[in-house]
């Protein structure tokens, strides 16, 4: 006790996070009576791990390798850092173990912990690995190394933040780029910088990415960005959205099969992990595969491996997963409805695109964007805005986001005679149908069953039949429905 508090006494004068690091990676190494103490580090976008701190045979060392956080060679620390999990392994096997990341020693390593240091939110930032080449049983130093280590985060935080403030006004910042900055997508808000930002840092890592985000906000368009503008961009990018098949056909479709695999298996079929090799395999709503077909994905995240149906045999495959959800899967985790070890595996590295509403200008860059591009398409003059029809645009909420936006403008532009696009070209629904007090409970209900359909037809580019599927609804059913609210055409 009196040696720790000396060190900490010692450290507390630290003004430089390397040193303050060290000196608290060699107390780790104390701690745990142990001759190797290492921490590694996630950077702010959670796709590469640093080896920030080493401690080994009395000798000190700092930044010493980085990795992505997804590499499969070492599979420890992946464990540890995606499932949040301690791990204490005593005896190490070489041949069960991959262990490159600890230093080469004459004698074998024997005992291992690899601890998950996280932040205040609980969520892992990095690692704290403590290790001997004696028989040692280190799980009893779990609690007061991942104390120490947590002290030692919001410690070096501090410090790291202090550096900031003290660091003389640098160069003015560059000037903003214009939309093209943006991968192809429109808009300059802060918020879509942000996304801009994160779509760089994964464009040449082949991390997993999984993409959130309202209906209609652009995950599509950021997948195919991820995909054209990264170093896979001349291999193929493959889409397949989860909930529009049944699980067999859904599970044929990924995977494949073999000649004679089922009923009408006439001959073998590749699958489209196969057709998406070496590319992109863009997985759209990912939350509604089953449960059984999560457990064949993982299996491939994992292994790189696919198993046609039908087939004894696995083969390689090199696929990018991009995979998108308007749903909260950490909630349908809970729930039991999807796999905890895939959520986490494809949440390495998480997009969130915004709605609409919270992009503030992006609003009206889109509008006349969308505006410009129907005019070119029906190769007419371009139309001008009114200051009323761009306030009215401004203060919608949107709920189907930009698709939605898209859908207005066109329509707008195609009932505009004049040359100039007005208030009454855009039939603006109200957000908040419970402000609507004149409807009754049945009708309040329709309304919202209506703006459900075209939604769900807009995304399917007005085809019936999957629309249908996607709302578990025979075409015939959905059919009447349209008919019965009156959903026509012009409303697509
Ligand atoms: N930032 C943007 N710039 C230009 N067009 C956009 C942008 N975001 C979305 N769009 C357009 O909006 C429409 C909907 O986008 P997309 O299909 O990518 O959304 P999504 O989030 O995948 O929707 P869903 O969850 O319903 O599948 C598309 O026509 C797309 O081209």
């Amino acid at each position: 006790m009196e040696t720790l508090l000396e060190r900490l006494a010692k450290l507390a004068w630290c003004s430089d996070t390397d040193a303050w690091l060290g000196g608290l990676i060699e107390l780790a190494a104390q701690i745990a009576r142990c001759p190797l103490a290492q921490l590694y580090l996630l950077d702010a976008t959670h796709t590469r791990l640093t080896l920030s701190a080493e401690w080994f045979e009395g000798v000190q060392r700092h930044e010493v390798t980085s990795v992505p956080s997804d590499y499969h060679d070492e599979q420890l620390l992946q464990y540890c850092l995606s499932q949040n999990r301690q791990l204490s392994i005593a005896p190490l096997d070489a041949s069960l173990h991959q262990t490159s990341f600890l230093p080469e020693t004459s004698r074998p390593w024997h005992s291992l912990l690899c601890l998950p240091l996280l932040d205040p939110d609980g969520h892992a930032v990095g690692l704290l690995v403590a290790a001997s080449i004696a028989k040692q049983d280190l799980a009893g130093a779990a609690v007061p190394l991942s104390r120490l280590g947590r002290f030692a985060l919001g410690q070096a935080q501090l410090l790291n933040r202090l550096r900031d403030t003290a660091q003389p006004a640098s160069a003015p910042t560059p000037p903003l780029r214009p939309c093209a900055s943006g991968y192809g997508l429109i808009g300059d808000s802060p918020r879509m910088r942000t996304v801009y930002g994160l779509i760089g840092k994964v464009l040449h890592n082949p991390v997993s990415v999984l993409l959130t985000g309202e209906t209609g906000t652009g995950k599509e368009l950021v997948a195919r960005a991820i995909h054209d503008c990264g170093s896979r961009r001349s291999q193929a990018f493959v889409v397949q959205n989860c909930a529009a098949l049944p699980e067999h056909l859904l599970e044929s479709e990924l995977f494949g099969y073999r000649k004679g695999a089922f009923t009408g298996a006439d001959r073998d079929h590749e699958g489209l992990f196969d057709a998406a090799n070496g590319g992109t395999l863009f997985l759209d709503e990912i939350g509604d595969m089953p449960l059984t077909l999560q457990a064949k994905l993982l299996r491939v995240l994992q292994e790189g491996e696919v198993r046609p149906l039908g087939s004894t045999r696995t083969h390689k495959v090199d696929v990018r997963i991009v995979a998108a959800t308007h749903q909260d899967l950490h909630k349908r985790v809970e729930q039991g409805r999807f796999r905890e070890d895939l959520y986490y595996r494809l949440s390495i590295f998480p997009i969130e695109l915004p709605p609409l509403r919270d992009r503030g200008q992006d609003i009206l860059r889109l509008a006349r964007h969308f505006a410009e591009k129907a005019c070119g398409f029906l190769q007419r003059n371009a139309v001008r805005w009114s200051d009323a029809a761009l306030e009215q645009l401004s203060g919608y909420g949107f709920p189907g986001n930009v698709r939605e936006l898209k859908g207005l403008v066109e329509r707008a532009v195609l009932l505009c005679d004049g040359g100039e696009l007005l208030p009454a070209h855009f039939s603006l629904r109200p957000v908040n149908d419970e402000l609507d007090s004149t409807l009754n409970l049945r009708e309040r209900l329709e309304r919202v069953e209506r703006n459900l359909l075209v939604d769900c037809l807009r995304k399917n580019r007005g085809n019936q039949s999957q629309a249908a599927r996607e709302l578990g609804l025979p075409r015939r059913t959905l059919l009447y429905r349209m008919d019965r609210l009156g959903v026509n055409a012009g409303d697509l």
